[in-house]
């Protein structure tokens, strides 16, 4: 599991790991790491163009002290600073004296750079960057320069992930203690390129329960479940799935295909789409309707191609399994009703979606994704599965459970169906017994696993060939 800390917690603990060091240690260590990182990107350091644009706080004064240790290795070191008056001045002795200097001509020295230290901000960054720094970070980025961000990529917000102006786009970002939620989530994630955490000793000062965090294929492969010896059909739980519609039996049977390969004992299709579900897919249970004649399951999926069909919705919300709501189904629900459930319930819904449920623009929740999806989760006092390049999930409960995020998207995913398909896997996990941030957050996982294997030669994909690929995301997770 990865974990990210919000600034405050970070500085929290930073301040009680520095009251136990010498003064200046924790730079020390941040700089040390920082510098073998460079020293990897570059391969010989030794004669190397390396340019440090220094901010005016700390994030500048660990570019001038990896700096130094640098040119300590006989890299050649230029120092820009942004703010000529304020500049940590331990840093830029430690650079002058290990043979470093200062730039003259900031522009001339970016154009032959072969590597660029961006510490104008870290944690302490506020809003894009400043308009002085804008042309020296574009003339970066327009070099041919390996750009390394200190902590952060300049210009992101670091505890949401929101980009409020310009950013200095980074090819790598080497991260001191933890990482912080702008890292793992968009759209700063993209600024970040290649991310490296770099310890200092602050692991033992973290608090326990994180802002966010996101699974690896171990964490995974512990939710999955696994059928006991003395497991039935019924034991292993029944997902029901109610889906499609005269107008949309596809829906039905992208939900179902997801449905088949989540781990739960059956699948029972409920809806008027039942002949296209059989068709493909004898091994599901069909049933006209209403859900409630349907016969007993663990768990509902509800929404994908539905239509306006509200009845059902609320029929399945008043049940007292586990109940998932996607697509039309989030059109249609009775925000009281998700209200007052009892048994959890699990709400997917992609930023467009998200905002009508909020009553906001699109564009503001794709610009807030962590604010948005804690909003909806407080509000709903349901688990909300935020989709997007990179999807989120919240639990109402937001002090005991992180918000998980989930590494493992696909460009490719952004296809008709796809969403179908999520449903009825996070719905057959909700089934076979898995909580709904645990079922929202694995089945996001081996979704985008799934998308990465149908593409793997570089073709687009379809819907089906995801659900078809899950069986072998289910193995590359398991095996780890
Ligand atoms: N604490 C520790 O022990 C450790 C900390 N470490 C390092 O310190 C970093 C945090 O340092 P920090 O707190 O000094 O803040 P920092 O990110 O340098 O930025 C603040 C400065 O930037 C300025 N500024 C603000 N917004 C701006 C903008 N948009 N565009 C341009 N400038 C802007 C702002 O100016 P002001 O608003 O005062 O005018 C202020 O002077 C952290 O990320 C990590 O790298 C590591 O060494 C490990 C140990
Ligand atoms: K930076």
């Amino acid at each position: 599991m990865r974990t990210a800390y919000s600034v405050e917690t970070v500085r929290h603990a930073e301040a009680q790991l520095m009251a136990r060091l010498p003064e200046g240690a924790l730079m020390q260590r941040a700089a040390a790491g920082l510098a073998a990182a460079c020293a990897g990107l570059l391969g010989r350091v030794y004669g190397a163009r390396v340019v440090l644009l220094v901010g005016s706080g700390d994030n500048g004064g660990d570019a001038l002290y990896a700096g130094a240790r640098l040119a300590r290795r006989g890299a050649g070191v230029v120092a820009v600073p942004l703010a000529r008056d304020r500049v940590h001045e331990g840093g830029l002795a430690a650079l002058l004296a290990a043979g470093g200097r200062v730039a003259d001509d900031p522009f001339e020295v970016l154009a032959s750079a072969d590597l660029v230290l961006d510490g104008i901000t870290g944690i302490g960054g506020r809003g894009g960057l400043r308009q002085d720094a804008v042309p020296v970070a574009r003339a970066a980025r327009g070099s041919d320069a390996v750009i390394v961000a200190v902590d952060l990529p300049s210009g992101v917000e670091a505890d949401t992930g929101q980009v409020r102006g310009e950013v200095l786009r980074a090819d790598a970002t080497v991260t001191f203690g933890t990482y912080k939620p702008g890292l793992l989530i968009d759209p700063a994630k993209e600024y970040a390129g290649t991310v490296r955490l770099v310890g200092i000793g602050l692991e033992e000062h973290l608090p326990s329960v994180p802002a966010l965090e996101a699974l690896q294929h171990a964490d995974v492969a512990r939710m999955l479940p696994v059928p006991a010896a003395e497991s039935d059909k019924y034991r292993r739980g029944v997902v029901g799935v109610v889906a499609g519609s005269a107008r949309y039996p596809g829906a039905a049977v992208l939900c179902v295909a997801g449905a088949l390969r989540g781990g739960a004992g059956a699948v029972r299709y409920v809806g008027p789409a039942a002949d296209a579900v059989i068709a493909r897919f004898p091994e599901c249970l069909v049933h006209a309707g209403p859900p409630g004649k349907a016969g007993r399951v663990q768990a509902w999926a509800v929404g994908p191609g539905l239509g306006d069909d509200a009845g059902v919705v609320e029929e399945v919300l008043a049940s007292d399994v586990p109940v998932l709501i996607d697509a039309d189904g989030l059109r249609l629900l009775d925000a009281a009703a998700v209200r007052d459930r009892a048994a959890p319930t699990l709400l997917t819904p992609h930023a467009g979606e998200a905002a009508a449920l909020l009553g906001v623009g699109r564009e503001e929740v794709e610009a807030s994704r962590l604010d948005s999806v804690r909003e909806l989760a407080a509000r709903f006092g349901a688990t909300v599965l935020l989709k997007g390049s990179t999807t989120l999930v919240a639990a109402p409960d937001a002090e005991s459970s992180p918000v998980r995020v989930n590494p493992m998207g696909s460009s490719w995913l952004a296809t008709a169906g796809s969403g179908d398909v999520l449903s009825g896997l996070a719905g057959s996990l909700l089934a076979a017994g898995l909580g709904a941030r645990d079922a929202g957050s694995a089945a996001a996982y081996l979704h985008g696993l799934a998308a990465r294997h149908a593409a793997a030669h570089g073709t687009p994909i379809t819907a089906l060939e995801v659900a078809e690929a899950l069986p072998a995301a289910w193995r590359d997770v398991s095996a780890a």
